[in-house]
């Protein structure tokens, strides 16, 4: 099947970066249509399940600096689409006083005027009493930073982008892409062209970027998402006000942890390990490595006396890693009319509206909001083989 349609733009993943991208697309009424390889809404990239953190703390001014927007925009989205997809609890960020880690997001923080509160060891245990702060460990609240509840953001932002006249045409994967001046995209079910394409496919952008072209140093890994079981239900409580929280890097079995006050699951908080094993997305549960899970347990048994130290439920998500751990975000070197952004490592949902606005700036061939050379892929130029 043929569609005799030409679209402005077609943004390939319905994910929370192409579901944005999307919107922002169809606010400035471009004809945009996306499309998703799975029946929406799906379990299998990265921006499914209830929840994810939003914050400022970051080590990186360009990152605090893009969650200023971020945070409006979320807020506008909620206004206009009448949900409520934020909810404020605070993140508590510990790690080792001295180390450069810790000292990054203290000293963001502060650079910024990012609204926070320095806990001594004293007050820790005065305002958080079930968690043991290590021995060294600095701690700081990130007052504004909260729970982002993901599935329905992720259906508000589909539903926005429908209300605006945009197109979802799900369980239709991508299998051929032919550049030019009018981009020709061929799906399992038919052929549509446009003037501009953005690629936005999670676990997969490795594969499809590699088919115009591309190869980058994108690693998927398979992240267990494990909940833990209060001992006294209400302990770790959203509504008891416990906050998000995040370990610095330092040493392994003290930090690459985060976790989120119990809300979805009644009586289990979701606590996971930043870092997974290595896998191919369309084989995502061959994957059974638990060496995070090792990790997890030992820390909840010293640091959340609370909790019982063995998961209650463990669900799986996916990162897509780059080197440096900063996202991808550029247009194709041969093809300006061909964009896309990848590589959000874990840490990407909370951008989702401003990468929306972001992609569709670089597909409109307009100058982006926000300094790029961060994400662009010229960083990676030495590693990187192009067939370009
Ligand atoms: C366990 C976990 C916890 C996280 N916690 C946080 C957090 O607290 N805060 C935060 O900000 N971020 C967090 N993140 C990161 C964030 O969720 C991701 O960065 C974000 O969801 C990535 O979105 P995406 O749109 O790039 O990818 P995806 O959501 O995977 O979307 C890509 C889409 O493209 C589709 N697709 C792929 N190939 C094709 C094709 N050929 N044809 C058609 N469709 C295709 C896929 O099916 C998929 O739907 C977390 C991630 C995980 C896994
Ligand atoms: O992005 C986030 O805030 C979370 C917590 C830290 C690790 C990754 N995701």
């Amino acid at each position: 099947m043929s569609s005799e349609v030409e679209y402005d733009c077609i943004v390939i993943g319905a994910g929370v970066q192409g579901s944005f991208t999307a919107y922002q697309l169809a606010k400035r009424n471009k004809k945009t249509l996306l499309l998703e390889q799975f029946v929406l809404p799906h379990t299998r990239g990265s921006s499914h399940g209830q929840t994810r953190i939003i914050r400022k703390a970051y080590e990186q001014d360009f990152y605090t600096h893009m969650m200023d927007e971020s945070y409006q925009l979320w807020s506008q989205l909620e206004k206009e689409a009448g949900v409520k997809l934020y909810r404020q609890t605070g993140l508590l960020v510990m790690g080792p006083e001295n180390s450069e880690s810790y000292l990054l997001y203290k000293n963001t923080m502060e650079r910024n005027n990012v609204p926070m509160v320095i806990l001594s060891p004293d007050k820790f245990s005065q305002h958080i009493p079930n968690v043991v702060l290590a021995e060294g460990d600095g701690a700081l609240v990130d007052i504004n930073a909260g729970v982002l509840y993901a599935d329905r953001a992720l259906k508000t932002a589909q539903g926005q982008f429908q209300k605006l006249g945009g197109v979802i045409r799900d369980k239709e994967k991508v299998t051929d892409i032919t550049p030019g001046p009018v981009v020709t995209v061929t799906t399992s079910a038919g052929v549509y062209r446009a003037k501009s394409l953005v690629i936005t496919t999670g676990p997969w952008a490795k594969k499809v970027l590699a088919n115009i072209g591309l190869q980058l140093p994108l690693e998927v890994v398979k992240i267990n998402v494990c909940y833990w079981k209060e001992k006294v239900p209400g302990t770790y409580d959203v509504n008891k006000r416990f906050p998000c929280f995040l370990l610095t890097e330092g040493v392994e079995s003290n930090s690459h942890i985060y976790g989120l006050p119990s809300n979805e699951y009644p009586g289990l908080v979701k606590i996971c390990y930043h870092i997974g094993g290595p896998t191919d997305p369309d084989q995502r549960d061959k994957q059974t490595s638990r060496f995070d899970i090792d990790i997890l347990k030992r820390y909840i048994a010293r640091c959340f006396p609370g909790l019982i130290p063995d998961p209650a439920v463990v669900e799986s998500c996916m990162y897509t890693m780059t080197p440096d751990s900063h996202f991808v975000l550029d247009c194709h070197p041969a093809h300006s009319n061909i964009v896309f952004g990848a590589g959000f490592s874990g840490h990407g949902f909370k951008f989702g509206p401003i990468i929306g606005k972001l992609l569709c700036e670089l597909s409109l061939g307009e100058v982006p909001s926000y300094d790029l050379s961060p994400f662009r892929i010229r960083r990676f130029q030495e590693n990187t083989k192009s067939a370009l």
